[in-house]
């Protein structure tokens, strides 16, 4: 396990939903966590009862369920990150958003999981509301995929430009860094299809992209993503690092996946794929990943 600058192990929360299937929520956080030799806990918020094909049904934990898990977890263990997932309802929210205020000092991760990969709402587009007054405020990082942007914004995203125009709103909102993940944004501006994620932080952008893998093995990325953002901000690392190695290690998880036999859907990621570390990068530059290594590219998105 890895030790902090302070001389403690790393411990990361997860405030996310139950993935009975495993590739997703809490149980692709905590795998994360592991694979970052980051210590991880979990306070649930709901338990779906889903699969790669689909989510058979939702069943949230109370607002009082949610705050003793915690509190239990605050009094006794603490954390050095936090990161949001699948939340439940406005309630939940509050309630969540009120602990993070009292009790949380570290980064915050907050991933604003509205629907599930097969199309089921893991959140009522009602409590929308509640994710832009609460907990966007608190977040030091926050990861919507193209879907999550619009919702935050009204704004149609669908390109790298519109991914731009929502990163700005979103800003505007509180979170100190925002990045639009380009899971669903069709890129192609290289000869080949490119996933970009698009960084936003102090009035510049930032670009990690990676050939986009043609398979279905992508069940839980965006759990998976930023989980690991969140580990490695627990064990200390500057946001930028942070979002790279995360990168590098769901691109190499959804890699190593494509070849499984787990599920007829979309099936789950690899978590026991190894991330890369790279210490610097640079605000305002374009970095493309090969599968090893980041290469700086000299381009105008
Ligand atoms: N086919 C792909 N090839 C390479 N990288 C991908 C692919 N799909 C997603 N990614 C990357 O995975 C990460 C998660 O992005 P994505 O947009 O899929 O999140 P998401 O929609 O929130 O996922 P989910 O809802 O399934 O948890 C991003 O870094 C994105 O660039
Ligand atoms: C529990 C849970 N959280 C998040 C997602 C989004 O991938 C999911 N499918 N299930």
């Amino acid at each position: 396990m890895f030790k902090t600058a302070a001389g403690h192990i790393a411990r990361m929360l997860t405030i996310a939903g139950s993935d009975s299937g495993g590739g997703a929520g809490i149980q692709a956080d905590l795998k994360t966590a592991h694979q970052f030799s980051v210590y991880g806990m979990s306070a649930i918020t709901a338990i779906t009862a889903q699969n790669t094909v689909g989510v058979q049904g939702v069943f949230p934990l109370s607002p009082e369920a949610i705050l003793q898990q915690l509190t239990s977890i605050a009094d006794d263990l603490g954390f050095d990150a936090i990161k949001t997932g699948m939340l439940g309802d406005a309630a939940a929210i509050h309630t969540i958003a009120s602990f993070l205020t009292e009790r949380a000092t570290c980064p915050i991760v907050v991933d604003p999981v509205m629907v599930a990969k097969g199309g089921t709402p893991l959140l009522d587009p009602a409590d929308v509301k509640a994710v832009i007054e609460r907990l966007l405020p608190l977040a030091t990082i926050v990861t919507p995929n193209a879907p999550e942007a619009t919702a935050l914004t009204g704004i149609d995203v669908q390109s790298l430009a519109d991914c731009k125009v929502a990163a700005i709103r979103i800003a505007q909102l509180g979170p100190q860094m925002i990045v639009v993940k380009g899971g669903h944004i069709a890129t192609d501006i290289r000869e080949h299809e490119l996933a970009v994620d698009v960084v936003y932080a102090n009035g510049t952008f930032t670009y990690f992209a990676a050939p986009r893998l043609q398979t279905a093995k992508t069940h839980g990325t965006g759990c998976t993503f930023s989980s690991a953002i969140a580990s490695c901000l627990a064990r200390g690392m500057e946001p930028l690092a942070a979002i790279a190695a995360a990168k590098t290690f769901i691109h190499r998880a959804i890699a190593q996946a494509s070849t499984w036999d787990v599920g007829r859907g979309h099936g789950p990621t690899d978590h026991s794929a190894q991330p890369v570390f790279t210490a610097h990068f640079r605000p305002g530059a374009f970095y493309l990943f090969d599968g090893d290594r980041w290469l700086e590219e000299n381009r105008i998105v």
